[in-house]
């Protein structure tokens, strides 16, 4: 699955899938002994939009979709926010070093099956990075994608050349990985269909062709129109056009995407996944039927319930008797690389509907006439049936808490035998060259037109077009006047112009990638008709390669201002062509029109309209985005200390130590955590590169025989010296840290830390600046201390202080560390002087003294 050179981050940096990461929330539940109700409550009030649902508890739990031992595991990881996932597009030119920019940003893990998506945790996502992501996700350098359903288009296995039908597409984030996979399979660039159905008119129109046209292949077109009749197509009078790959990723509750929409858990209700069950069964048959002997159907919903997911599956099976099957091993090489999957239902429940009660039905012979359709909702398809055995052992549940995402479902069919539908032999004779679609439904606007018809050879001419591109597909619009001009491939123009049958009219809403398109007719009422053409950006580096004429090209400063300001004055244009920042200028012979204005290495073009103010850009620059995408850097860890046995690094503040131990990762594989520091505080960060070194170090923290010396800003005046002795235990809290100290004398573990002023002020309501010592190495061990002797460090709200302004880090800074070192490397000890950011804070107490030195002196001395 790896990308042939390009280096992928090291398998040990991948975090193990086995542990999930909410395994401390749920052993701290169990072992939560006296306190635990209390606790789970503190944790459910907690939960974003006090998220829960008698019914839902309720209700599966009778369904059993999770083993008894997992169900609160379960339950929590619906009620915690999700990581953020990213898939980055390939076809995209500098995929690479946007690849790269993530493999360099501890923030992100690679998901380890499957190749290019990463995974970022919800409280890292901060405003920047979100705003990042989110601009390059508009250009469609990446794209944002949960984890679980990235799976349904890698179980197709889309092949070169495949007819592929998206039978409910919008918004397109699985259309645009087929395409993404196909063009990675594609030898030649003509190869691949993909239709991308759905029937949802408003999406179709507004999202749809904006999102699927992202991807530029040439072989796609979206279609309005009901999934359970998609119309049967006919290569001739009697042979059927079947699809190579079928995706029903269809209608459906969406409980698995709970921690998604937390507003949901108010609105949850048995009845609403009921009323969708028939229609995902007729989507599925529908699909079916369309599919080749030999081709793959994946059938998928984001919900946990069996009516909508095993129960489909057994229903589709019973009608299509041994025509199909059941894949198994679908996903054994998304297994085999970490992904874990759990078995689906053989068995469950369907329940009464809510307003009636009851005990829910075993059998479909226990449903009173009134609940059964058409009169009540319950049909018998719902029920468990003798197939119900071979789908629960084949089909695919992603559990929430398993893979830390949305929960997800998803059966994989092959088939072996089409059987022709008597109403889909076809009505409509063809129609030779012309798209038959159009015949049905006058609303269908493509029609074949010939690259020497005078419309396109004007359009050739004034761009100096070699060779235009074909075949092309014109647009009218609704008053018959061609608006537009668009590229397919030869096997999708083969697909539009086979006869086809239906009853309804399914529309089509987008074929292919635009080349042109004609400019409004209010805008630059003077110039003649052929410079009204303009190219199209979805277009823009196909008829680059092809354009004699109107391209231009522009040194990085100069497209950098163009994209800045939208426009490049006349007088510049000169300017910039005489210093050699600008090419290309004469080969716009008629001034005014279109152009393609490219930087000079030719990765990028972008539309542009040259007027009378000059060349203005004509495209949006958020879709354009930025010519080489990258990410910001992130905070890194700096080596303060590196020995074959261990590493001492300085982690600034808002580095998890877990992402300073994966940067430690890289010099080898085996380092290890002995000893933490909390997200916001920096310092000294000992971690041993080797099993004995490890060992070594965790004896001595164990007996506290590692020395440190930490900078502590705390509010109020401080003795001169003291010594706390608090025993101290754990309570879980909300907010970004999970955890919460407090002083607990009867079962709390023994805890001390000494201390000494350094320094003191009466500004801002008095503070001091100390050094401490803390003997032991309990988690927040120096921020409890200090608030239970009535000095919280500055702006810790978790430990009472009030929040500052001045003070935009935990003033805590772990400056040396010393302990003894493995054999033959006498002591270990370090020194990571005051960060910036906390001299900064210093400095707005008194910006006379050295902090620096002043910290040094007193800390090295000790
Ligand atoms: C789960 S969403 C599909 C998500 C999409 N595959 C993606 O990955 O972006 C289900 C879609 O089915 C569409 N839909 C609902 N009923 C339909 C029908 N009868 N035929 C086709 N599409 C339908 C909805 O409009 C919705 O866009």
């Amino acid at each position: 699955m790896s990308q042939p050179g390009l280096e992928q981050p090291s398998r040990s940096l991948r975090r193990s899938r086995e542990q999930p990461r909410c395994s401390h929330v749920v052993t701290f539940l169990m072992a939560s002994g006296r306190h635990g109700a209390q606790r789970s409550r503190l944790l459910r009030q907690e939960a974003p939009g006090d998220a829960y649902s008698q019914a839902f508890e309720e209700y599966y739990k009778v369904q059993q979709i999770v083993a008894e031992d997992s169900w609160h595991e379960f339950l929590e990881t619906l009620r915690r926010p999700m990581p953020v996932v990213v898939r980055i597009n390939r076809t995209k030119p500098h995929w690479k070093d946007l690849h790269e920019a993530f493999a360099r940003d501890l923030r992100w893990l690679p998901l380890s099956w499957f190749p290019h998506a990463w995974e970022c945790e919800a409280q890292d996502y901060d405003d920047a990075l979100r705003s990042q992501c989110s601009s390059l996700n508009k250009a469609y350098s990446l794209r944002f994608q949960e984890s679980a359903s990235l799976l349904p288009p890698l179980l197709l296995k889309i092949q070169p050349g495949d007819l592929v039908l998206d039978l409910c597409a919008a918004p397109g984030s699985k259309t645009l990985e087929c395409i993404e996979l196909m063009r990675e399979a594609e030898t030649t660039e003509d190869a691949g269909v993909i239709i991308a159905n759905d029937a949802d008119a408003e999406r179709c129109f507004e999202l749809l062709p904006l999102v699927v046209r992202k991807a530029r292949h040439p072989g796609c077109a979206v279609v309005l129109g009901s999934a359970a009749k998609y119309p049967a197509q006919f290569h001739g009078p009697a042979e059927q056009l079947l699809y190579d790959r079928v995706l029903c990723d269809v209608p459906c509750s969406g409980d698995g995407t709970l921690r998604k929409r937390p507003q949901c858990w108010k609105t949850w209700s048995v009845d609403f996944a009921m009323t969708l069950h028939s229609k995902q069964l007729q989507i599925l048959c529908r699909g079916l039927h369309l599919l080749k002997p030999g081709g793959r159907l994946v059938y998928s919903t984001c919900s946990l319930n069996p009516l909508e997911n095993e129960a489909v599956v057994s229903a589709a099976l019973a009608r299509f008797g041994e025509d199909v099957v059941l894949v198994s091993e679908a996903a054994a090489e998304p297994v085999a690389a970490g992904l874990r999957i759990a078995k689906a239902l053989k068995a469950w429940r369907v329940p009464p509907p809510e307003a009636e009660g009851g005990a829910y039905y075993h059998r479909w012979e226990e449903v009173p006439i009134a609940q059964r359709k058409p009169k009540g909702p319950i049909c018998q398809s719902m029920f468990p049936s003798e197939l119900s055995e071979r789908a629960g052992e084949k089909c695919i549940r992603l559990n929430p808490h398993e893979i830390d995402g949305s929960g997800f479902f998803v059966a994989v069919f092959t088939k072996t035998l089409h059987r022709a539908f008597p109403l889909d032999i076809p009505r409509q004779p063809s129609l030779g060259s012309q798209i038959p679609w159009r015949a049905r439904n006058q609303n269908n606007r493509y029609v074949l037109v010939s690259p020497e018809s005078p419309d396109v050879r004007s359009i050739a001419d004034f761009y100096g077009l070699q060779n235009v591109p074909e075949p092309l597909l014109a647009e009218y619009n609704t008053k018959a006047k061609l608006t537009q001009l668009n590229l397919v491939n030869s096997s999708l123009l083969r697909l539009l112009q086979s006869p086809l049958n239906c009853k309804g009219s399914p529309l089509l809403v987008s074929v292919g990638i635009p080349l042109f398109k004609l400019l409004d007719e209010n805008f630059m009422t003077n110039i003649n008709v052929q410079s009204r053409w303009r190219p199209a950006l979805e277009g823009a580096s196909l008829l680059a390669e092809r354009m004699r004429k109107r391209r231009v090209l522009l040194a990085a400063e100069a497209m950098r201002q163009l994209l800045a300001t939208r426009l490049l004055p006349m007088e510049s244009l000169f300017l910039l062509a005489k210093k050699g920042d600008l090419e290309g200028l004469e080969s716009c012979e008629e001034k005014l029109g279109g152009a393609l204005v490219g930087a000079l290495d030719g990765s990028f073009w972008a539309p542009c309209i040259i007027t009378g103010k000059g060349l203005e850009l004509y495209a949006s620059t958020v879709e354009l985005g930025d010519p080489k995408p990258t990410l910001l850097p992130t905070k890194m860890p700096e080596v303060l200390c590196q020995r074959p046995q261990y590493l001492i690094l300085d982690k600034p503040s808002g580095l998890r130590t877990e992402d300073a131990l994966r940067f430690a990762q890289l010099s080898s594989a085996a380092a290890q955590l002995v000893s933490r520091l909390d997200k916001e505080t920096s310092g000294c960060l000992l971690v041993p590169l080797t099993e004995s070194s490890a060992k070594l170090f965790t004896e001595q923290f164990a007996a506290a025989k590692v020395k440190k010396c930490y900078a502590a800003l705390v509010l109020g005046e401080s003795p001169v010296e003291g010594e706390v002795c608090a025993p101290l235990s754990l309570l879980e809290a909300g907010g970004g840290s999970r955890y919460k100290a407090f002083v607990d004398p009867a079962e709390g573990k023994a805890a001390s830390s000494s201390y000494e002023l350094l320094w003191h002020s009466k500004a801002l309501g008095g503070c001091s600046l100390l050094l401490v010592y803390p003997k032991t190495g309990r988690t927040h061990q120096i921020r409890c201390h200090m608030a239970h002797i009535g000095h919280p460090l500055v702006g810790d709200g978790k430990y009472g202080a009030p929040m500052s302004a001045w003070c935009q880090r935990l003033p805590l800074h772990c400056l040396a560390i010393r302990c003894l070192g493995p054999q033959g490397e006498g002591s270990v000890s370090a020194f990571a002087p005051l960060p910036s950011d906390f001299q900064q804070i210093l400095a707005s107490l008194d910006d006379k003294t050295d902090w620096q030195s002043l910290v040094r002196e007193r800390c090295l001395k000790t």
